[in-house]
């Protein structure tokens, strides 16, 4: 316990020390966030951080807390932020790049408070991709990447997670005036076209 301990503070310092930029990319299950962010990554050279793509890496490695995981993303229910925010920092540090897309975190206000009590780190802003559900679970129904949670039972569970844990946290930073958000109902390059001004900075917008 303690070399593990030890551990984690150091990672907390280290990346305190880099100051990252971190834009967390959030919106319900199948509103696009993983597809949009592959195309910011491509334009504007951020490193993409799935949350549930490092869930999932986790459960196949075998490691200890792999069970309890594989239950939680089945019954559509929010991992505890301590086993998250460990495999988004370990994430963080190893990819050299200073600046990413947090994608799919934070999804309640437990999993904010804590990585922000953790990490130090506040978003340059969120992008949310607000998309009627009916859209959204046509998408997960015909997402086909294998997924034990893109079934239609888990798919309800995983929408009202979303509606009574997540979107608090996107009022939360509409307080702030941190939410940039998308219409995500439209096809995927016109949903682009939006998100680049989003990242574009303003000095070349005038000048487009
Ligand atoms: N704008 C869009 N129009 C139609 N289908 C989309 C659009 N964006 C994403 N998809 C498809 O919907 C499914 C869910 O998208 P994904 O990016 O995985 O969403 P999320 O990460 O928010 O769950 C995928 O099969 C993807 O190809
Ligand atoms: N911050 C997070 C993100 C995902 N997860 C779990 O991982 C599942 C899938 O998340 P995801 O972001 O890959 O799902 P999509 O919104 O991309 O469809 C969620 O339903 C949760 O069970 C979590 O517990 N905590
Ligand atoms: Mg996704």
């Amino acid at each position: 316990m303690g070399a593990v301990n030890v551990a984690n503070k150091d990672i907390n310092v280290s990346l305190a020390e880099k100051k990252p930029r971190v834009v967390f990319v959030l919106g319900g299950p199948g509103s696009g966030k993983g597809t949009q962010c592959a195309n910011i990554v491509e334009h504007f050279h951020y490193t993409h951080l799935s949350a549930g793509d490092l869930l999932r890496a986790e459960i196949k490695s075998g490691s200890e807390n792999g069970t309890m995981i594989q239950n939680m993303i089945k019954e559509g229910k929010i991992v505890p932020s301590e086993v998250t925010i460990k495999l988004l920092e370990k994430a963080m540090l190893e990819s050299g790049n200073d600046k990413f897309l947090i994608d799919g975190f934070p999804r309640n206000e437990e999993n904010r408070a804590a990585f922000e009590a953790v990490t130090k780190i506040e978003p340059e802003f969120v992008l949310f991709f607000n998309c009627p559900e009916e859209e959204m679970e046509k998408r997960l129904l015909s997402r086909n990447q294998g997924r034990e949670d893109d079934n239609i039972e888990t798919i309800r569970k995983r929408f009202k997670v979303f509606l009574d844990s997540s979107l608090p946290v996107i009022e939360y930073y509409k307080a702030k005036g941190k939410v940039r958000e998308i219409e995500a109902a439209k096809p995927i390059g016109e949903v682009f076209e939006a998100v680049k001004v989003v990242f574009t900075p303003k000095a070349e917008k005038v000048v487009a």
